[in-house]
């Protein structure tokens, strides 16, 4: 029976983070105009806050692409299921994700939005598990860097529950 057995990072962990993260990118973006994209469904707890730490003029928008493990890993490209609303021809882009494990997701999802021709794109994650990557992807901002357990909450779901807990636990086959 998979049964969260602990807490990885407290709500109170996450917070102070992300309000140093948003910190970090305000500074880095001050006087610059920001795109920021969440990517679907994990990321959506995350930008949320995330954006309410940067003081900056951010406009937001949404991706959602399909999982890797079939086509996608030998074509190399990413499956859109839902596009941006926007063009980010000449924007600067922050593509926002809850986790970045084998890589491949965003490895093949900032090809295809360099190919639109952002002034700038950068990479920020929460977590980012090294253990496990399989496309070397440069990561600008992170959150943590975990080890290789299979976590859930913030956003972050299994089999599409928990994404509501404030912090991010641990599962296991117990
Ligand atoms: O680095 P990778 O191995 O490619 O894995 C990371 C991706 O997997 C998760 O999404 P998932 O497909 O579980 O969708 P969800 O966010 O809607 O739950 C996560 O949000 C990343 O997008
Ligand atoms: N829920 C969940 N999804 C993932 N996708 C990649 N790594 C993980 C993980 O640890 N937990």
């Amino acid at each position: 029976m998979f049964k969260i057995t602990k807490t990885m990072l407290t709500e109170e962990e996450i917070k102070a983070r992300v309000a140093e993260l948003g910190k970090q990118i305000e500074k880095d973006f001050e006087g610059q105009d920001l795109l920021v994209v969440g990517i679907l469904k994990g990321a959506s707890v995350f930008v949320a806050d995330l954006i309410r730490n940067i003081n900056l003029d951010v406009n937001m928008d949404f991706m959602s692409v399909s999982s890797y493990g079939n086509a996608m890993e030998s074509s190399g490209s990413v499956k859109i299921l839902k596009d941006l609303d926007v063009d980010i021809k000449g924007k600067n882009v922050l593509i926002v994700e809850d986790i970045i494990d084998s890589g491949l997701t965003l490895s093949n999802l900032t090809k295809e939005l360099s190919a639109r021709g952002p002034k700038s794109l950068k990479i920020c994650t929460l977590l980012d598990k090294p253990e496990r990557r399989k496309a070397d992807i440069p990561v600008d901002y992170v959150g943590f860097v975990i080890e290789d357990k299979f976590i859930v909450g913030y956003g972050i779901d299994y089999a599409e529950k928990y994404r509501n807990l404030p912090y991010i636990g641990i599962v296991e086959d117990v």
